[in-house]
């Protein structure tokens, strides 16, 4: 015998936002496999980011007699930042569990689902299996690491973001496959935390998705802090812990882990979703309308599942786009992944948003483009220990694009101190469509705060729009 609901939510991670008290006239049931929270919460954004932000004290302490502070880092407690970071989390997800399970309307079932039928499920709890049906259905089932086919690999064992933060103590040699988000983020933890860090990334330049401009200058930026082998693949691994990577240059690296983050695959696997006709794209996507509708009457996706974005902000606004058409059927909202900022939590920080200078170029735009240099700026000063000092911390840049045609900004790149929270006012200027012209003046700016080097940027962008057309 099967039970109904009205809704099923498969997925706690921001599949979780879905359900609220809105929707206490339905029976809901909230299906997850793992724990509430999801990647975002257990081991995504938030425990990597309070992993970095001791990654970043070290780094500015050992930064301090550059500017003539007697400092070093003596190292860091890896233990002691994994227990409060796993502790905080942890219960974090606990509550969140707690507080579905409360509520009358809704029902958490701990297990896996699968389709068999048009919103017909099966849920494969500890204790055997259930069947679901269900009016509507939401698929939030997120994504999970891709782990590429290489030789030893298995055998030799390895780290994900899924377990890396997890594990009982710091490796002293650390090779990381992979020079996007995670792989980045993650070398310039391990580094500063005191492992040896190798990173190898098949791409020229790290974080090869920024502007090249950007992505060149943080791989230069980090070269200075643990090796980086690029164009390079790994083609096999021997021994096991300590392994040995064997690199596509001919060279060798030994080390005690490797962390694999070559990037992630949508968790459409193992949905059965060819019972529920639900369509997925040949990169294992969800196929959705603008409104998050799949191919299958009354079932919705969102988040890393279905997403050409996949971040946390843009999961948390198509759950709020679901939630809505959820309860508004004849008044569907459309969700809106334009200008989507993203931010590499690394050090130096990276933030862009929009269109790469070479993205622009390759659709024929016009360009004007606007540049200002951290050193260029009063508290750029304050970061350099001289006009010539070139530090990570001082290297920083503001990098805009505008349309010449509309005059409105096309993509803002910033590598530097503070870049995640600069970008934020070249986002809403993007999102609002601000013209460039005035933007800068039409604003204080608090002198003599970082955010002049935005503010500048911007007055250069408005000259290189007055100057008439590009010819670059
Ligand atoms: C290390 C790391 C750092 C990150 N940092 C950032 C960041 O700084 N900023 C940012 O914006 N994004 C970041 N992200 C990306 C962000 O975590 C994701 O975009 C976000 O978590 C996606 O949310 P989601 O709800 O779509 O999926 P998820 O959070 O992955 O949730 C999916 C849930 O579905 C469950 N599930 C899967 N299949 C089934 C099934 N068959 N039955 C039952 N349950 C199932 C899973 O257990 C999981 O709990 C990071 C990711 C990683 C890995
Ligand atoms: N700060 C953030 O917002 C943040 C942080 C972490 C993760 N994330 C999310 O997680 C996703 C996954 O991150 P990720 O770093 O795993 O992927 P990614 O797509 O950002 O980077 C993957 C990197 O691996 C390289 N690569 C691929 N195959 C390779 C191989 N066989 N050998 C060597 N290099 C190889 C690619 O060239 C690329 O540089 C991101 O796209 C993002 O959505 C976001």
């Amino acid at each position: 015998m099967s039970e109904h609901f009205d809704l099923v939510v498969i997925g706690a991670g921001s599949g979780e936002a879905v359900v609220d008290d809105a929707l206490s006239h339905w029976r809901v049931a909230v299906v997850e496999r793992a724990d509430f929270g999801g990647t975002c919460l257990n081991r995504g954004c938030i425990p990597s980011k309070m992993f970095v932000h001791p990654a970043d004290v070290a780094v500015l302490a050992d930064d301090g007699p550059r500017l003539g502070v007697r400092s070093t880092a003596e190292g860091v407690d890896w233990t002691a930042v994994r227990d409060r970071v796993i502790g905080r989390v942890d219960a974090a997800s606990r509550d969140g569990e707690e507080t579905y399970a409360e509520k009358p309307h809704v029902t958490v079932l701990k297990g896996t689902a699968r389709f068999t039928g048009e919103r017909r499920l099966v849920v494969t709890l500890a204790d055997g299996d259930v069947e679901v049906t269900a009016d509507r259905v939401v698929l939030a089932t997120g994504s999970h690491p891709v782990v590429p086919d290489i030789p030893g690999l298995a055998d030799a064992g390895y780290l994900t973001s899924d377990d890396v933060m997890r594990t009982e103590r710091l490796p002293a040699r650390v090779g990381v496959l992979g020079g996007g988000y995670v792989g980045s983020e993650f070398a310039h933890v391990l580094a500063s935390y005191g492992a040896r860090v190798t990173q190898v990334d098949s791409a020229p330049m790290l974080l090869t998705n920024q502007d090249a401009e950007i992505s060149e200058r943080f791989t230069a930026a980090v070269r200075e802090r643990w090796d980086v082998r690029l164009e390079t693949s790994l083609e096999r691994v021997s021994g096991t812990a300590p392994h040995t990577m064997h690199l596509s240059d001919g060279s060798s690296v030994e080390v005690d882990a490797i962390l694999v983050a070559v990037g992630r695959k949508p968790s459409s696997d193992g949905l059965d979703l060819e019972h529920a006709g639900v369509e997925v794209s040949e990169d294992g996507r969800v196929v959705v309308d603008e409104h998050l509708r799949t191919t299958a009457e009354g079932v919705w996706a969102l988040g890393d599942l279905s997403s050409d974005v996949p971040l946390k902000h843009v999961a948390n606004a198509d759950a709020r786009v679901v939630h809505h058409n959820l309860l508004h059927p004849d008044d569907l909202r459309s969700a809106d992944h334009d200008h989507v900022p993203n931010a590499v939590f690394a050090h130096p920080q990276v933030a862009s948003v929009g269109l790469t200078e070479e993205q622009a170029r390759e659709q024929g735009l016009d360009l004007a483009v606007g540049r200002r240099e951290y050193a260029e700026v009063a508290f750029g000063w304050a970061l350099q220990h001289d006009p010539d000092d070139d530090a990570a911390e001082a290297a920083g840049l503001v990098k805009l694009l505008a349309d010449r045609r509309t005059g409105l900004l096309v993509g803002a790149h910033l590598i530097g101190e503070q870049a995640a929270i600069l970008v934020q006012p070249l986002v809403q200027a993007m999102a609002l469509g601000t013209p460039v012209r005035g933007l800068a003046r039409a604003q204080y700016w608090i002198h003599p705060a970082l955010t002049e080097v935005v503010e500048n940027a911007l007055i250069d962008l408005e000259q290189d729009l007055e100057a008439g057309p590009d010819n670059a």
